[in-house]
């Protein structure tokens, strides 16, 4: 029977050399015209995840399915071609590059011109900063434009399935707003999103579903506004309390809060 999620990965165990395993036979599927998002503390292994879901990194069981097709062991260009696309975590333009060149250089491995020229006109259309600075040397642009530089070279092989790993790093919460308006874009054009995000928060108000990761596993899974609505992933997760209830609200900082300042886990749910 047809999947209608476009990205699987089921029961997957990965780790780095010969140290302990980091993910511990987790399973996460993207659905088609779906943001999902992976929160959980420093060091779970959220970004691990991505780097299994782009060919970086080999699992070392478990599979990996693009669109029903299984895919497991390809390496990072055939992970482009099955139609995975990887946004680095951090700042990846370059910056003495313009903007029209650092978009040109997602497509390096289009071959047909036309296809080109019509991803430019699409990835122009969706992110009009992008469209506005065409010429400007990328280091001029401020951070949350060059993250949208980044999203558009990404957009350039046309993927199913686009993984973003902590898209508002660096960038302040007026930023990041723009910056997840431009992931919700993605998904209105029909691109599903894999996202790691530390602001925990800000990320399941934008995802369709989410899930809290914690030693390697996903422990909850659901979705993204029930998941906001749980007191206890609040608490432990999200910077503590609900963002509608009143006095004791947090201050707009503590949004920001990462979960590393934590100190509990995650409570275990079936
Ligand atoms: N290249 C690497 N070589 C060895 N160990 C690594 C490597 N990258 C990550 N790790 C280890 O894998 C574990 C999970 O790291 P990962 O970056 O996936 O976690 P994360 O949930 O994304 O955390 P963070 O929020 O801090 O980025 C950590 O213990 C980390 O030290």
């Amino acid at each position: 029977m047809a999947s209608d999620n476009l990205l699987e990965l089921n029961d997957i165990e990965a780790g780095y050399g010969r140290a302990a395993l980091v993910l511990r036979g987790l399973t996460v599927k993207v659905p088609a015209g779906s943001v999902v998002c992976l929160v959980g503390p420093n060091g779970a292994g959220k970004s691990t995840v991505l780097k299994v879901a782009s060919g970086m990194l080999t699992p070392r069981s478990g599979s990996i399915v693009v669109d029903g097709e299984e895919v497991t062991g390809s390496g990072p260009q055939m992970m482009i071609r099955h139609g995975l696309s990887h946004v680095l975590q951090g700042h990846s333009v370059f910056k003495e590059m313009t903007v029209a060149e650092n978009v040109a250089l997602g497509a390096y491995t289009v071959k047909d011109r036309a296809t080109v020229q019509e991803r430019t006109e699409f990835v122009k259309n969706l992110f009009p900063v992008v469209a506005d600075r065409w010429a400007a040397l990328a280091g001029a642009l401020s951070g949350g434009q060059q993250k949208q530089v980044e999203f558009a070279r990404s957009l350039m092989v046309s993927p199913k399935v686009v993984l973003l790993d902590e898209p508002s790093m660096g960038l302040d919460p007026k930023t990041t707003s723009v910056v997840f308006e431009q992931v919700v874009r993605m998904r209105e054009a029909g691109i599903a999103v894999l996202l790691v995000e530390q602001n925990a928060r800000r990320a399941l108000e934008t995802a369709d579903i989410g899930c809290v990761l914690d030693l390697g596993r996903v422990h909850i899974t659901g979705p993204a506004p029930e998941l906001l609505r749980d007191p206890q992933l609040a608490e432990l997760y999200l910077g503590g309390g609900q963002r509608d209830t009143g006095p004791s609200d947090p201050t707009p900082d503590s949004d920001d809060r990462r979960p590393d300042q934590l100190t509990t886990t995650a409570p275990e749910r079936t």
